[in-house]
């Protein structure tokens, strides 16, 4: 269920049945723009991208049939801001058959923005081979991008100020689900 917007909260743009609808629609976008499931792999970036390509595993598994494999790419050693913040805990791994060669990739995270986590994604990928394609999948585009970057699957496009903070919350990090974007201009 949406919480009530409030002044620590936010407001709520996207309640958990929300999420759930958009998840629906970005599994059947990527099937359709895969042509079927053949040769996918679903790459979540930690944290909360890690929860939302199992789940859009989960449908595809539930449409198609086919299980696609799924896999979590941290990108900690790969952010162009690390110089100035070096004590950051990198987060697990995990590259189904240990290689995206010859594979569709699709890039799976919470929140774009300026576009230097999904740069640095790219860079982290590239250790694993040489995919076929690379696609991305975000819950939240809230714009802003600061590179030549856009995302191929959006849950929502939510047009933000630099002074606001977009929040996503899954069950499996979170104690519910919905997004939320707060602050701003008074
Ligand atoms: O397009 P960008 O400007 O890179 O911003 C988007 C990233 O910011 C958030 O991650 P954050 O680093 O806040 O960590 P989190 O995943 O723990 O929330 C979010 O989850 C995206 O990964
Ligand atoms: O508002 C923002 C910006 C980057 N990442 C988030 O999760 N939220």
């Amino acid at each position: 269920m949406p919480r009530e917007d409030s002044p620590g909260e936010g407001r709520v743009v996207l309640s958990d049945a929300d999420i759930a609808r958009v998840l629906k629609r970005i599994a059947h976008e990527i099937l359709e723009a895969n042509k079927g499931a053949s040769d996918l792999v679903l790459l979540g970036i930690p944290s909360r991208g890690v929860l939302l390509a199992q789940r859009l595993a989960a449908i595809i598994a539930e449409v198609e049939g086919t299980a696609v494999p799924t896999g979590a790419l941290d990108i900690t050693m790969y952010r162009d801001d690390l110089r100035k913040q070096p004590t950051r805990t990198p987060m697990p791994t995990s590259i189904p058959g240990g290689t995206v060669d010859a594979r569709v990739v699709v890039l799976v995270d919470d929140v774009l923005y300026s576009g230097r986590t999904v740069r640095a994604a790219l860079d982290a990928l590239g250790d694993y081979g040489r995919p076929r394609a690379v696609r991305l999948a975000v819950l939240v585009d809230r714009g802003h991008r600061e590179l030549p970057i856009r995302a191929d699957h959006v849950g929502k496009n939510l047009p933000t100020s630099h002074s606001e903070k977009v929040r996503v919350r899954l069950l499996g990090h979170d104690d519910h689900e919905s997004v939320t974007i707060a602050g701003g201009e008074p």
